[in-house]
């Protein structure tokens, strides 16, 4: 019986899933590997580590599982987006740690730019807004920062790509210098109308085109992997970001469908089917994963800190051992008396795009408990979702039907419905929680003839649970408000 093997490299850890054609998963591994803050606000990975566990987890898979690798029919990729890698061609070595999505450290060069009033173009090309998260002005950091490197790119020496490009370079022993399309729309270098790097950009951010990987579909088959990585070679035949490869694995297949993923941040994505509209309420618009050779686009909702409030509860606070322990924490109080925790750790995305925000806790008083911070904590995601739909409905004109979700947190129950509730749309949670790599694997299937066809996709996304709202308006609205007012409070802090 033959497979799929989905590479999921996530920003805290690289995993390999094995996936049969009935869309079972046969096998799943996963590896965590380090994460480095060399300073306030700044946040690395070790591309070499980023590799070597991606490939550690990628044996031991094949190793577990009783398919033989000869019944590989495919390989497809999906990973952490944004995050910044310039490596040496010559030796493949990278020149810098990667800089990833989450860095803050070109705050101020894009403050620069949007004073000199570049964001409208940007917006207008790209879809996105000019914030340290995409890769444009990391690029030129490590250009300006590491030795010669501005040079040596100009005469085509160093390679540029993000983590997908990263990982197919090393698959195919350096023979593929590619970015998948969707990976490619966070760059902020990439025209989202024609596909193509776009030489204003490349100027406005000053990256030599010499540094640029090909731009290729999601859905394709590209290479083979170098034999001896595996034993013999596998075909590569699907990449696409995390996020958009979980909108596809999602079955989110038609305009207005979307989900939301609850990890280390949250990203809600709303499916545009072949229109590329312009957000007037500061969300993205982004490429979304398709076997359609006609681009399909998305609107995308991100925001920068979710889970990770949750491993602050839990490493910065002490005050849970597992992250899932907050739930019961959380539900031991009625409410949160009165406390609003807004989780601006690294700043705001979307809707405020505010990099000078700061986590904020209001209305402690002497009765506050760490189950009180907890149930604050799981709010104060809630809320952050809750505001990008409302933006979302707002840009749609129309009112999302029903909010699909999966991540780690959406295990969460009384997250879930409290979500529901403050959003006043339904939740619903799939069967299959691993929905990022469904969609890599997706993708490489349909590439590679794995699977035949996309309705042979859609009937294994299966309801797991759905949440239905259920607090009065009125309450909601009052609680909306409040929130509203604990955000104004976080708000520019580094610069009040
Ligand atoms: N039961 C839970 N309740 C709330 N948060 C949780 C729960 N379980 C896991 N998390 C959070 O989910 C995140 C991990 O989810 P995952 O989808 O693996 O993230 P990523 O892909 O960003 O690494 C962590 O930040 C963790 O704190
Ligand atoms: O690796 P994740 O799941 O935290 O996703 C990160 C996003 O792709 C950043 O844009």
């Amino acid at each position: 019986m033959s497979f799929i093997v989905a590479l999921d490299q996530g920003t805290t850890s690289s995993r390999a899933i094995a996936v049969d054609e009935k869309g079972s998963i046969l096998g799943i591994k996963q590896k965590e590997f380090t994460q480095h803050f060399p300073r306030s606000g700044w946040v690395e990975h070790d591309a070499n580590e980023i590799w070597e566990t991606q490939l550690e987890v990628t044996r031991a898979l094949l190793d577990s599982i009783p398919q033989d690798v000869s019944q590989a029919a495919g390989i497809g990729i999906t990973n952490q987006r944004e995050t910044t890698l310039i490596w040496d061609r010559r030796t493949g070595q990278p020149i810098h740690k990667a800089i990833v999505w989450q860095d803050r450290r070109t705050s101020p060069i894009c403050q620069q730019l949007i004073a000199q009033g570049a964001n409208s173009m940007v917006q207008e090309k790209t879809g996105l807004l000019i914030d340290p998260y995409f890769c444009g002005t990391k690029i030129g950091w490590i250009l300006d920062q590491v030795d010669g490197a501005r040079d040596r790119a100009r005469s085509g020496e160093l390679a540029f790509g993000t983590i997908d490009s990263w990982l197919i370079w090393n698959l195919t022993g350096g023979r593929l210098h590619m970015a998948d399309v969707t990976n490619a729309s966070r760059t902020m270098l990439m025209n989202i109308h024609d596909g193509q790097w776009d030489d204003e950009l490349l100027e406005l951010f000053d990256v030599p085109r010499e540094l640029l990987p090909d731009i290729r579909p999601a859905c394709q088959v590209y290479e083979e992997t170098e034999p001896s990585l595996f034993g013999q070679a596998i075909k590569i035949a699907g990449s696409a970001g995390d996020q958009q490869a979980a909108l596809f694995g999602q079955n989110c297949s038609r305009p207005g469908m979307a989900k939301n993923t609850y990890g280390t941040g949250c990203f809600m994505l709303m499916n545009l089917g072949h229109q590329p509209q312009a957000s007037k309420h500061k969300l993205l618009t982004t490429i979304a994963a398709s076997p359609d050779p006609k681009p399909s686009y998305a609107f995308e909702g991100s925001v920068f800190i979710a889970g990770a409030a949750v491993q602050w509860l839990r490493d910065g606070l002490g005050i849970i051992e597992s992250s899932s322990d907050v739930e019961s924490l959380a539900a031991s109080v009625k409410d949160t008396d009165g406390v609003y925790l807004v989780p601006a750790f690294s700043g705001l995305g979307a809707p405020q795009w505010d990099p000078e925000a700061r986590g904020t806790i209001v209305g402690i008083t002497r009765g506050t408990t760490r189950a009180h911070l907890a149930r604050a904590t799981l709010e104060g995601i809630a809320f952050q979702v809750a505001d990008v739909l409302e933006a979302m409905q707002n840009d749609a004109g129309e009112k999302i039907q029903e909010l699909r979700v999966d991540g780690g947190a959406a295990q969460n129950d009384l997250l879930m419905q409290f979500q529901a509730d403050i959003m006043q749309t339904p939740v619903v949670r799939p069967k299959m929680t691993e929905t990022t790599a469904m969609g890599a694997a997706y993708l490489a299937g349909l590439a590679t003839g794995f699977f035949p066809s996309l309705d042979s996709i859609e009937s294994i996304w299966e309801v797991e649970r759905r949440f239905e709202p259920g607090m009065k308006a009125t309450e909601v609205a009052n609680r909306r408000a409040r929130w509203a007012e604990a955000l104004k409070r976080s708000q520019h802090w580094e610069s009040v």
